[in-house]
């Protein structure tokens, strides 16, 4: 049996990274960016207008002008403003060559049709004109690689005008859920069967995670049709989950057909609770985790391996540390020698323990918000400690 730290040292050392591919802009929400970009242009690409209003070459000294021109937003013709003139402007207009200054029309008097006066103080030369250049410079980078992608990025580049960009695929990813006992949600359950929540909490953990392509399979717990299975999930997926059937009882089956599938074994069974006959292994490039079946087991064992393991495989970095480092807000016995990860609540910058800790119990995920950490050598954890704490 290894230690948490162990564990997390061979996934960090085995883990994969996807494919760089190119992808349209308004496909790579969520995504990872793996190129620098540059701005291919000056944003604004010319000098305009903040303001509806007035551009005219402004000095302190005159005060009304001749208007000559209307120039509207997306006016592309070259305009000359001759001395003493003004034109009629508006917000993202281009502003006219022989001007210099916007003037809005709430501190401009109309005296006669085309006769305009300045009744206001603050206006000096440059008020109200947006700069080329003043967003972005041409050729200068306007996003390292590494970033995600969210609304923010995806309208920087927009902007500059790139419209296609380099990124890491996402992974292809199954999961199998065993057990003869479980049953779908929505249908009746006899006496001895339960429903699966393993699948349908583990389809969501996927897709926090930033997983788009999911495949779930179900196997009983017969060793014939489960081998079949995890042979084809193999052949169609880049990451393998199992829920269930890992353990020692006999019918676990799922060690045994993962060593027939000539699954690589990284680790077998780590000194934490929950979670302690967990199993990861590879085959070529693929990643293979199977989580022992209680629940809470594998929401944990997920946040824990499965998560960093998907969000390095995506391009991100230091997905391996913890979040924070939290005081908790009451003393915490354990046994030393495992690592226990605990629901929990943040409280005022602390952590505060929530109730239902057991592993076939679900409730306490329902309004935790992180996991807290118990370090595998204590043996109580008093009130105050600061411990590592993981975002749900
Ligand atoms: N003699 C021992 N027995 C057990 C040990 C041990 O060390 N020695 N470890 C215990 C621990 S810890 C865990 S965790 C479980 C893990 O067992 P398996 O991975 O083999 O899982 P199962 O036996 O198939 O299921 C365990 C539990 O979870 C329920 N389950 C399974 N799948 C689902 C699902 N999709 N949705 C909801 N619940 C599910 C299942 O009904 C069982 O109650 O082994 C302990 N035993
Ligand atoms: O450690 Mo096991 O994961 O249920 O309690």
């Amino acid at each position: 049996m290894i230690s948490v730290e162990q564990a997390k040292k061979i996934l960090a050392e085995n883990s994969e990274r996807g494919q760089i591919i190119e992808k349209k802009l308004g496909e790579c929400l969520g995504l990872i960016l793996a190129e620098n970009i540059y701005s291919p242009i000056d944003v604004p690409s010319f000098d305009n207008s903040a303001m509806d209003g007035y551009a005219m070459n402004f000095d302190e000294n005159s005060r009304s002008w001749v208007v000559s021109n209307i120039i509207q937003a997306g006016d592309t013709s070259e305009i000359n403003i001759a001395s003493g003139k003004a034109a009629r402007i508006f917000t993202g207009a281009k502003i006219p060559k022989g001007t210099n200054t916007v003037i809005p029309q709430e501190l401009i008097e109309v005296i006669e049709v085309d006769q305009i006066k300045y009744i206001g103080d603050k206006i000096s030369s440059g008020s109200n004109v947006r700069l080329k250049g003043s967003q972005s410079k041409k050729n200068s980078l306007i996003l390292e690689k590494g970033q995600i992608f969210g609304a923010g990025q995806i309208g920087l580049f927009a902007s500059v005008g790139v419209s296609q960009v380099k990124v890491f695929a996402t992974p292809k990813v199954g999961f199998i859920v065993t057990g003869n006992e479980l049953k779908e949600p929505g249908t009746p359950l006899k006496d001895g069967e339960i429903y699966n929540s393993n699948g349908p909490m583990l389809e969501a953990l996927l897709k926090e995670s930033g997983v788009k392509q999911i495949k779930s399979y179900k196997a009983p717990d017969d060793k014939a049709s489960l081998q079949k299975i995890i042979d084809q999930a193999l052949s169609e997926n880049d990451i393998l989950l199992l829920s269930g059937g890992i353990s020692v009882g006999d019918y676990d089956f799922v060690k045994d057909c993962l060593n027939a599938a000539k699954v690589e074994e990284l680790f077998y069974k780590i000194k934490q609770r929950p979670g302690k006959p967990m199993f990861a292994g590879k085959k070529d490039k693929k990643m293979i985790f199977a989580l022992p079946g209680n629940p809470a087991s594998v929401h944990s064992c997920f946040i824990q391996y499965v998560r960093p393991s998907i969000k390095h495989w995506l391009g991100k970095t230091a997905v391996w540390e913890a979040d924070h480092k939290l005081k908790i807000t009451e003393d915490i016995p354990k046994k030393p020698g495992f690592t226990y990860f605990m629901k929990g609540r943040k409280v005022n910058n602390s952590v505060e323990l929530l109730k239902g800790q057991q592993s076939f119990n679900l409730q306490a995920f329902a309004t935790a918000e992180c996991l807290l950490e118990l370090p595998a050598e204590s043996s109580e954890v008093t009130a105050g400690t600061k411990v590592k704490v993981y975002d749900l």
